[in-house]
């Protein structure tokens, strides 16, 4: 599942996941503990070769429960620091480093590997139908009018300005869709799908109902 900042893709992909049995993977929570510790091991974030030398260095666990998802970096629980404004702000430029990419995009495809023998995986990020798993069984790709996911994220935030938080959402959404290394964007074969007039149950129920719909035709062409 694809798509950018606030359109659903998280708590989306986490309902599914419950609904089907199948486990998780946030993979923009693994680019924001890579920035985490970036910033605390005082490394400029806008040198993308200071950047690439550390790349290897942090050691990242993602947990795949749906209902009880986990990132540590260094054996320490990260969940709430790697949503902080200073990881925010500086995650667009660290994710576009072909070393960081390469690194995690290797990281993600064991997870993936090994959660195929454990019944299947939705996995949700920015490029994982174009270049992580193109050979996904069923490709989503989410979207939200900005206004709509500005607001959500706010919500959310439970502070902030909504105007504030969609210059910020644009500025990611701009970075993340122009970069050389696997930019944002609908990969072939993906569902597109605006989440703007529909609340959380409604996609989940829809993303089902596809998920279901491409087994069917799978089961039926077998
Ligand atoms: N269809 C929806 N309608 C209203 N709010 C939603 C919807 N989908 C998600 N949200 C809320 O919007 C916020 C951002 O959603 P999230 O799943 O984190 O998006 P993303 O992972 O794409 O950034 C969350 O607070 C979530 O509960
Ligand atoms: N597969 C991915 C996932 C995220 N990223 C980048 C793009 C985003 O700006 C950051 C953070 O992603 P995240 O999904 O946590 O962002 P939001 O929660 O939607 O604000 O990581 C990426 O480049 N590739």
């Amino acid at each position: 599942m694809d798509g950018p900042s606030g359109s659903g893709k998280s708590s989306t992909s986490r309902g599914v996941a419950d609904r089907l049995g199948l486990r998780y993977l946030d993979t923009g929570a693994q680019f924001r503990a890579m920035t985490l510790w970036m910033l605390r091991h005082e490394v400029d974030v806008h040198d993308p070769a200071a950047v690439a030398a550390r790349a290897g260095d942090p050691v990242l666990e993602s947990g795949t429960d749906p209902l009880d998802p986990t990132i540590t970096l260094d054996g320490q629980d990260v969940a709430e620091a790697i949503r902080s404004e200073a990881v925010t702000a500086a995650v667009s430029p660290v994710a576009t480093v072909p070393a960081v990419r390469a690194r995690l995009l290797d990281l993600q495809r064991r997870i993936i590997s090994d959660a195929l023998d454990d019944g299947g995986i939705v996995v949700e990020g920015r490029d994982i139908g174009s270049v992580v798993w193109p050979e996904a069984e069923v490709k989503l790709y989410l979207t939200a009018d900005a206004a709509a996911r500005a607001a959500r994220r706010t919500a959310e935030n439970g502070s902030g300005s909504v105007e504030a938080t969609e210059a910020e959402l644009l500025r990611r959404d701009q970075i993340d869709s122009s970069r050389a290394t696997a930019p944002l964007s609908v990969p072939e074969g993906a569902v597109h799908l605006d989440t703007t007039p529909y609340d959380l149950a409604e996609v989940i129920s829809r993303v089902v109902a596809i998920v279901e719909q491409v087994r069917g035709t799978a089961e039926a062409s077998t």
